[in-house]
């Protein structure tokens, strides 16, 4: 059993600002300078002590931004690579769950600190290049959020532990948290390189082994964020890493009986495959397996009559085109009242078309392009949609090019009609669609907000007017697992916001909470008496004495 521990208490990475003149642009700008310079790098996977290509067909990692430009170079994982993947991850689990609690946390901490300082760059420059995100959407998400995650999960892992049950006299009872019984599959998606550095390692840090496929389209940061553990001390296979599609390594991994846990983050329909085949697999399992998936969002704002414009105006630009819309929570559906929208309509639409979009590495740019051609071709085709249907209105932005980066504009787009596609499809891009409605409406169209879309993962009401703040947040309440008041739907911060989203949208066990990781271990009870009984007979079985005389027959 693990020993007690305290560790350091947890506080959140300041954020840099990257300012022009300032010394950490300065470093920043080198180190992208660098890793342009230096590609294409050979991108291989982690199997125990092993780094090697896989044994599936070849793939380029290329800058969304410059799609001509190949940043990295590997291989699709093969069944052979899985399968040694589960050797691997298999051979290192008893001594990984046998290192207690401290030594663990000790290398997640040291890997924060590393990141913190001296990675730092590394990771924000090869999630710029690799992921197409500017600087502040890089440091905020594999600096920052990455950090907080690391720091954040052993201070919760502290928690758990302390978690103990009470002991009568004599009887001395402790929990004991076990990791699983057997391997976690983390699963991670393209648009964040904390998210894929969370789900290998919150399950590791509870004592799991952990096969862990990132997004080939992530590759880059997630090659740096692998090599980052290694450097902090992680031993040898407690997470082993396969680049490429995973459709060969779910095949093998899937089936296998020492499958304990699933932890994914990514579209609806991956979630439901995988969660479909391991319910396909379920009598051939050794333990029934823990699924946990946080997935796709169609997230709304609705802004009041009563709203400030200049608080909506900022969270509608923020929340849906940052990072081109390609967060979970980017804001993709709006309800304005009228009386709001009459006044922030042209302010809105001129600072859309303001917008910088352009080349990672010219920092004054507010965004940049979106991941890849798929991503590219789903959103020609929904502007494309869009510009055809009389119903839709686009207002501005509905252009895009590709000649050298995967390049939309962002879009905003105005429909009467709540039910166009416009206003249900998660398109993953920066296409924001707007409904009006009439100021005395308010509550109608928290209906249609509601019922609109079959997910619930964030959303935000903005409003000076508190009953309405109280309003929508009851009536919405299982709309978003995020509900934001006065704010964009995005941006939740570790510990602060711990994140997820219920219905469609996921498990709701809120990555970057004590809730994530008590999936991550199977309790043990052990009651340990300590003066054990020595005889069978309980008192009520003495026989009755002279002096037990029935009450009864006293007088
Ligand atoms: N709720 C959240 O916290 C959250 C966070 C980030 C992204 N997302 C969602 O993720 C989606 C965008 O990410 P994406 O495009 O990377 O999603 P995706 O579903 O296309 O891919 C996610 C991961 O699954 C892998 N994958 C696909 N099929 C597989 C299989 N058969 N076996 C193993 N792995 C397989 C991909 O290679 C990738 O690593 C959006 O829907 C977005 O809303 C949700
Ligand atoms: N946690 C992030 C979104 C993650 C999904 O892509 C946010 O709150 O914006």
């Amino acid at each position: 059993m693990d020993a007690r521990t305290t560790v350091p208490p947890a506080v959140n990475e300041p954020v840099r600002g990257y300012a022009p003149g300032s010394p950490e642009r300065a470093s920043l700008v080198r180190r992208l300078e660098e890793l342009v310079a230096a590609g294409p790098v050979e991108l291989t996977a982690a199997i125990g002590p092993e780094r090697r290509l896989g044994g599936g067909e070849a793939f380029e990692v290329t800058m969304p931004s410059d799609h001509h430009h190949v940043l990295g170079r590997a291989r699709h994982s093969d069944q052979t690579d899985a399968r040694d993947a589960v050797r691997a991850a298999t051979a290192a689990a008893p001594a990984w769950a046998r290192t207690s609690l401290d030594e663990r946390a000790a290398i997640f901490l040291r890997a924060a600190e590393l990141l913190a300082g001296p990675w730092r760059d590394t990771l924000n420059a090869a999630t710029m290049l690799g992921q197409g995100k500017t600087v502040q959407q890089a440091e905020i998400d594999s600096a920052c959020e990455l950090v907080d995650f690391l720091r954040f999960n052993v201070a919760f892992a502290e928690r758990i532990h302390a978690e103990q049950p009470v002991s009568s006299p004599g009887v001395w009872n402790r929990v004991d948290y076990r990791p699983l019984d057997g391997f976690v599959y983390a699963v991670t998606p393209f648009n964040f390189t904390a998210i894929a550095g969370n789900l290998p390692t919150a399950p590791a840090l509870m004592g799991n082994t952990v096969i862990w496929k990132p997004s080939p389209t992530q590759q880059l940061a997630a090659s740096f964020t692998m090599e980052l553990l290694t450097a902090a001390g992680l031993p040898d296979g407690v997470i082993t890493m396969l680049p490429g599609d995973g459709l060969a390594v779910s095949e093998v991994v899937l089936a296998e009986p020492s499958l304990a846990g699933l932890h994914f983050t990514g579209s609806v329909p991956t979630f439901q495959h995988l969660w479909r085949t391991i319910g396909e697999n379920i009598a051939g399992y050794a333990s029934y397996p823990r699924v946990v998936g946080e997935t796709g969002g169609k997230d709304f704002v609705v802004v009041h009559p009563s709203a400030d414009v200049d608080v909506a105006r900022t969270a509608l630009v923020r929340g849906a085109f940052e990072y081109s819309g390609q967060k979970c929570s980017a804001a993709s559906r709006a309800f304005v009242a009228r009386s709001v929208w009459q006044r922030i309509r042209d302010d809105l639409l001129t600072q859309t078309e303001e917008l910088t979009v352009g080349d990672v590495r010219d920092l004054s740019n507010f965004t940049s392009a979106v991941i890849d051609q798929r991503a590219f071709t789903r959103l020609d085709e929904a502007l494309r949609r869009a510009h055809a249907d009389p119903a839709v209105d686009v207002l501005a932005g509905g252009t895009t090019d590709d000649s050298t980066g995967w390049y939309v504009r962002p879009t905003v787009v105005q429909s009467d009609d709540p039910t166009q596609e416009v206003f249900t499809t998660e398109y993953f891009g920066p296409l924001l669609a707007v409904h009006v409605y009439d100021d005395g409406d308010f509550e109608q169209v928290l209906h249609t907000v509601d019922t609109g879309t079959p997910y619930g993962l964030t959303g935000a009401v903005i409003a000076e007017d508190r009953d309405a703040v109280r309003i929508a947040s009851e009536r919405l309440r299982h709309t978003a697992g995020n509900f934001y008041v006065n704010d964009k739907p995005t941006g939740a911060v570790v510990g602060q916001q711990p994140f997820g989203g219920s219905r469609a949208s996921g498990t709701n066990d809120k990555a970057g909470s004590m809730w994530n990781l008590i999936r991550w271990v199977s309790p043990r009870v052990v009651k340990e008496t300590l003066v054990p009984p020595t005889t069978v007979e309980y008192p009520h079985m003495a026989p009755e004495t002279a002096d037990a005389v029935d009450p009864g027959e006293a007088e």
